[in-house]
């Protein structure tokens, strides 16, 4: 059984981006910078909004945190990112979701210059990933291929699950999966909470993309012996014995899951780093497409 260390792999990434930076720097070009905009008060949101602004100091790029209200009007977000599209000093930027129930979230992604969506949730975006056209990938799948490419996991004619259909994970890694391409080349199945025999097709899975939210969901009796787990949830658990107040749990039982696979991704350490080095893979490029 094989690790795939998402916390290794996103240090070699972020180390090959700050070199690129440093060339940059040398060359007395502009130092890439990212803005991520929050609204609201959710803890969770607050940790990753502030690991993405950590990251980018790491790296060498410049970075703004624009922190709202909860009670911020839909009329003052798009008022903030217009100003944010039209501010030419920034190279991309995120809002991050979910935002506060009166907010229009498909209003707001529509608003993002898709030149600096840089989490790839505009429709245009969607569109040119579909399309196999040169695009930011949305980050948390984008992590994923990266992670399959670089552990070198076989994929192409693979039986790939995936559990969850959301534009923001589920969709866009059927998405890839089916394409030709690196971790591509597969034949993908979404499942979703209307998939009527689920242990069936895990059961059949080659790899298996697990992303539905619900902690500890896949256990160890729905998975072949041999398969690849890519575990993309995220819970946050109550546990008094720890100095938070709780701990992080993924949608996989890993003590079962573990002895059968292959290959598996931890959880943390597995695909949440990896969603932030490819946010500043994004953010090096689209600094280098306004170049
Ligand atoms: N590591 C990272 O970087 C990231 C982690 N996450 C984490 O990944 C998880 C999923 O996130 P996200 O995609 O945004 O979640 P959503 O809640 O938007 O989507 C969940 C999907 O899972 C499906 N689902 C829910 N319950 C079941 C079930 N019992 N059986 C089968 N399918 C089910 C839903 O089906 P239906 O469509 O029918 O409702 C839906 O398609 C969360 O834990 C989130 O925190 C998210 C983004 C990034
Ligand atoms: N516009 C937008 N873009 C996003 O990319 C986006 C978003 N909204 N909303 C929420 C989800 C979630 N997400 C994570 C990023 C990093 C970790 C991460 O680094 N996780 C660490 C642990 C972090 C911790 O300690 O809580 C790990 O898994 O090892 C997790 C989750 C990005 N998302």
């Amino acid at each position: 059984m094989t690790i795939l260390d998402g916390k290794k792999t996103s240090a070699d990434i972020k180390a090959e981006i700050a070199e690129k930076v440093k060339e940059l720097k040398a060359q007395g070009k502009k130092t890439p910078h990212l803005a991520a905009v929050i609204v609201g008060n959710d803890g969770a949101s607050k940790t990753y909004v502030g690991a993405k602004v950590k990251a980018c100091e790491l790296v060498g790029f410049d970075s703004t945190l624009i922190e709202l209200p909860t009670e911020t009007t839909e009329a003052e977000l798009l008022a903030k990112i217009e100003e944010l599209n039209n501010n030419d000093a920034i190279d991309g930027y995120i809002v991050q979701l979910p935002l506060p129930k009166h907010i229009d979230e498909h209003k707001v992604l529509l608003a993002v210059d898709a030149t600096k969506d840089v989490d790839g949730f505009h429709p245009t975006n969607v569109g040119r990933m579909a399309l196999e056209l040169p695009t930011f990938l949305p980050a948390t799948p984008y992590g994923v291929m990266e992670l399959l490419e670089r552990y070198k996991v076989p994929t192409s004619g693979k039986n790939v699950v995936v559990i969850g259909r959301s534009h923001i994970v589920g969709r866009p890694m059927s998405i890839l999966m089916s394409q030709k391409r690196a971790a591509g080349d597969a034949t993908v199945t979404v499942a979703h909470s209307r998939t009527a025999n689920l242990k069936e097709l895990t059961l059949k899975a080659d790899i298996i993309v697990v992303a539905l939210g619900v902690a500890e969901f896949l256990t160890g009796d729905m998975v072949k012996e041999g398969v690849t787990i890519i575990d993309v949830g995220i819970t946050r658990l109550d546990d008094p014995s720890k100095k938070n107040g709780f701990r992080l749990a993924g949608d996989v039982h890993f003590e079962s899951v573990a002895p059968k696979a292959a290959f598996i991704t931890p959880v943390p350490g597995g695909v949440g780093p990896m969603t932030i080095a490819m946010l500043l893979k994004n953010t090096l490029l689209a600094g280098e497409n306004r170049a």
